[in-house]
């Protein structure tokens, strides 16, 4: 599990490790599932070939004994995690080089960030992964064609390394209240890059302590006197051969926090720092050689690189999970607890009702979330290439739905892994399950690119703006399509149908009361901004059923027409799983389903039925659904979730990683400890 750790033996040698040596209840289990998990990977996959390259190149990055850990992150000082990061973050950049070079299947280094692969190699962060995830894309989206020819080339060579430096001390959600200028000298045709005030650090951006030699710097543009707003400005940060930072650049890292902490985010401020003309990107907006500045189709083009992370974090949330219930779901069925029926042997504890409610709405959930993923993404392709070619009709559409999914991805599979942890008992509370690093991870997205109560309200400003396009009997957009006024809802059937119509209705409702608040708080005297503020707490909630109705009719509509090809057997699986996922969100929203719905109180019996009923149908099939995602125990990181459950042993071995177990007696015993024991009060 940790390479080529030097572990200190375990005290009996009958308690190691064996390889290849399974858990019995791990094989029963496989031997119970109904389906072909092989026919699943490959449609999880995509098919046979991308499976192929897939298991190829994971061969080629986790079969490196370089690329795994000495030692496990959580053992190490802050310093020592940056620094084997780094190490690993720049091994990895030539490897990808070497695969490149000769003819590998990667096609981008973002499939070695994030939730599978990546956080197999670089547990706990990535230095360079802003480098990749914002900085290029930046330069790519808001790049002129002479500047993406300049830049894009030594970005990806790494001749520059570089970060996204927008978020300052004082300002992170309201940007346009940044506070860096960046003002234009047209004598000598440059902008001078200020820090006026602590609160305009910069705070936060991934790599900018002391990885990155230049970075996107979002700055308030001052030219002929006059402020134009935030614009993206490439600066160097340090001199490209000593890596010290530039005259006037004051630099440095923010300190350890809750999880990422290899991700080395930094500070950083100016003091007049000169940088050349082009070094504004300019594709949208422009500064003309004598300071006229020439204004963008839409001051939101700015705002691009945050709406394609955005899009990324629904998939990169659906990986992470796959890892945390595989862990989960292996351990419940290798752990034996308590007595069901007194005087029997203590049951798997995965036979327990309670813990396959615990566990099974998050498989379903990796699933649900995975198809709104690829549809967003086919989305933001669509519209990008619109957006190329002058048509800007359908931005409000991807941004409304792309904050939303954020919030609602990161939120859920936080709860899920957080869950999935509980669900381990005591074990899963160690760092060697590997679900507290997980859950820092994934917790730290609901806060990132765009904080998740601001991205919902973001979504409920265009639903509002949908719902008055309604009342006036204007045609929709087929995101917001349900809330057509002439929109005749189905009656309560108890149907899986019924609860993805229901989910609309309830959002419908939802929005139309969030309308008739904001109306009624407007004509009690408040501005349009208090009355927005006053019904906030309404709009969020209208924010997240709209989301919720989006992900289970993609869910659903996946199933009926998305699995021709699969087999019988495995489609039966796929459809409980979605059933599952819509039986039990709409159980946890019995009362609005009350309220908007029409249903009573035995259509809540009915569904509580139901979904114990689904439960107990996917029990035996718990094991044979995780090994589907096929995650390798390098991906996994777990004592706790290895493919062959070897959880003790595993746990065993990994506390003896620890340096308190060095030695017989810890240094710690004559610098203290002996003193107390000898003293006499
Ligand atoms: C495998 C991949 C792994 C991925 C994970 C990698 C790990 C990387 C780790 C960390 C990366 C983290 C990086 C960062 O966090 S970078 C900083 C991100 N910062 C934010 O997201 C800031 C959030 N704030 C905003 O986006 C905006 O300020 C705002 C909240 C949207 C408000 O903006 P503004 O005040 O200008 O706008 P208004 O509210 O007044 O709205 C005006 C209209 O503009 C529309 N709008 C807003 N944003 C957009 C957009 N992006 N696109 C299109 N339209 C937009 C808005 O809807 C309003 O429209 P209306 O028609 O109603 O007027
Ligand atoms: C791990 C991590 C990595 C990051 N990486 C980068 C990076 O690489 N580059 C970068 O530039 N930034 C980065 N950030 C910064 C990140 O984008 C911001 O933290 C985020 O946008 C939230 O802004 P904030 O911290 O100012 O929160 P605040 O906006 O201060 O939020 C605090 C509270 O205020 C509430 N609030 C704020 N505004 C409103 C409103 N209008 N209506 C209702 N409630 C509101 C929020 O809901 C929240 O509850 C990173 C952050 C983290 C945690």
């Amino acid at each position: 599990m940790f390479g080529r750790l030097a572990a200190k033996q375990v005290p009996n040698k009958e308690y190691a490790v064996v390889p290849g040596k399974v858990n019995p209840d791990l094989q029963r289990e496989r031997k119970k599932c109904t389906f072909d998990t092989l026919e699943l990977t490959h449609f999880l996959d995509g098919g046979v070939e991308k499976y192929k390259d897939r298991k190829e190149r994971e061969n080629f990055f986790l079969s490196d004994p370089e690329l795994m850990d000495d030692v496990p992150p959580e053992l190490m000082s802050h310093e020592d995690q940056y620094r084997n990061g780094l190490k690993k973050a720049c091994y990895l950049f030539k490897k990808l080089k070497e695969l490149r070079e000769n003819g590998g299947t990667i096609d981008n280094y973002r499939q070695l960030l994030g939730g599978s692969l990546g956080s197999a190699i670089l547990k706990d962060g990535n230095p360079l992964a802003l480098h990749y995830v914002m900085f290029i894309p930046t330069l790519m989206g808001q790049g002129t064609p002479d500047q993406c020819a300049y830049w894009i080339e030594k970005a990806w060579d790494c001749r520059v390394i570089g970060t996204y430096a927008q978020t300052e001390l004082g300002h992170g959600t309201f940007i346009r209240g940044l506070e860096t200028t960046a003002t234009y000298n047209p004598k000598t045709q440059q902008f001078f890059l200020n820090s006026p005030t602590l609160t305009s650090y910069k705070w936060w951006p991934g790599g900018l302590g002391q990885t990155a030699n230049y970075a996107v710097v979002v700055a308030q543009l001052y030219t002929k006197g006059e402020c134009h707003g935030i614009h993206p400005f490439i600066v160097q940060l340090r001199d490209e051969k000593t890596h010290r930072p530039m005259p006037g650049v004051i630099v440095g890292e923010i300190g350890p926090k809750l999880g990422m902490n290899a991700t080395n985010n930094g500070f950083l401020a100016f003091k007049q720092v000169p940088i050349p003309r082009n070094q504004m990107l300019m594709k949208n907006a422009q500064v003309l050689p004598d300071g006229t500045y020439v204004k963008s189709p839409s001051n939101k083009l700015t705002y691009g690189t945050m709406m394609f992370v955005r899009v990324v974090i629904v998939q990169d949330m659906a990986s992470y999970l796959a890892k945390a219930v595989t862990i989960a779901v292996r351990y419940s069925a290798v752990r034996r607890q308590s007595e069901m029926v007194p005087g029997q042997s203590e049951p798997q504890i995965m036979d327990y009702l309670t813990q396959m409610y615990k566990l099974f709405p998050y498989i379903a959930t990796v699933y649900a979330l995975k198809f709104s993923a690829q549809w967003l993404w086919n989305m933001y392709n669509d519209v990008t290439a619109k957006i190329d070619a002058g048509d800007l009709e359908l931005l409000p559409e991807l941004h409304s739905i792309a904050c939303c999914l954020k919030a609602v991805s990161t939120a859920d599979t936080a709860t899920a892994i957080e869950t999935c942890r509980l669900s381990c008992g005591g074990h899963g509370y160690m760092a060697c399950s590997n679900l507290p690093t997980t859950y820092g991870n994934v917790t730290a997205a609901s806060t990132y690119e765009g904080e998740n109560t601001v991205m919902l309200l973001q979504t409920a400003r265009a639903l509002m703006k949908a719902y008055a396009k309604a009342q006036a009997g204007e045609q929709l957009s087929p995101t917001v399509e349900y809330l057509n006024r002439n929109r005749k809802f189905r009656p309560w059937s108890n149907t899986v149908d019924s609860i993805v119509e229901g989910f609309k209705q309830i959002a419908a409702g939802k929005v139309a009361a969030c309308a008739l608040s904001l109306q009624r708080g407007v004509e009690s005297g408040l501005s349009s901004e208090e009355a927005w503020n006053r019904a906030s707490v309404q709009l969020v909630d209208a924010a997240e059923a709209h989301c919720r109705a989006f992900i289970t009719d993609r869910h659903l509509d996946m199933v009926r027409n998305g699995m021709n090809e699969l087999s019988p057997a495995l489609r039966e699986v796929m459809a409980q799983l979605c059933d599952l996922y819509c039986v039990f969100w709409a159980l946890k929203r019995t009362g609005d389903f009350l309220q908007f719905c029409g249903i009573r109180g035995e259509d809540v019996q009915n569904l509580q039925d139901y979904q114990n009923e689904l439960l107990v149908q996917i029990r035996p099939n718990a094991v044979g659904l995780v090994d589907s995602f096929d995650l390798r125990d390098e991906i996994i990181g777990s004592a706790l979730g290895s493919y062959d459950g070897q959880v003790y042993e595993r746990l065993l071995q990994s506390a003896m990683l620890s340096p308190l177990n060095a030695k017989p007696v810890h240094d710690s015993y004559g610098a203290s400890l002996s003193a107390l024991l000898r003293a006499k009060y």
